[in-house]
């Protein structure tokens, strides 16, 4: 599959230890940037990669910020988006069978090379369950006004 990700300056080390997790299970990350550790602001890149998903371009993609909240909550503002943290493979596999995560978002400045192989995997493999989850993802929506 081709994978848009994407990071600030804090997350920009465990993107590339992503990426690489990524092509050693045969995908092809596109990279949105940051290109360096230069300070950057999260919204601007999570928005390329959400962007990218409200508009039916990829399937799913990742985001690395320090924490991963702000990527998180950034990406969770754009339509058909469903991101997740995930800092262990178990959080990333329930992230895909239970919730259809179509955005995996990691901790970088919390997770070593060895955690992000093994949340990368786990999430790239996991399939969603479907039955009682379709129900509940379809009242994923913003609250109305009534
Ligand atoms: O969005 C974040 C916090 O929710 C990220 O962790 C950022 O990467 C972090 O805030 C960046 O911090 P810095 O002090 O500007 O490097």
């Amino acid at each position: 599959m081709i994978i848009p990700i994407a990071s600030d300056h804090a997350g920009f080390e465990a993107k590339e230890l992503a990426k690489k997790a990524l092509e050693k299970l045969g995908h092809e990350p596109v990279d949105y940037g940051t290109h360096d550790k230069n300070s950057v602001d999260y919204p601007d890149f999570a928005k390329l990669v959400a962007t990218a998903i409200t508009d039916g371009e990829y399937a799913c993609g990742i985001l690395v910020c320090g924490s991963g909240q702000g990527m998180c909550m950034t990406a969770n503002k754009f339509p058909q988006v469903r991101a997740a943290l995930a800092w262990s493979p178990e959080i990333a596999s329930l992230a895909a069978q239970h919730n259809k995560a179509n955005i995996l978002c990691l901790p970088g400045r919390f997770v070593s090379e060895e955690e992000i192989n093994a949340i990368v995997e786990a999430w790239m493999s996991a399939e969603f369950e479907g039955g009682r989850h379709l129900n509940r993802i379809s009242k994923i929506t913003p609250p109305t006004s009534e």
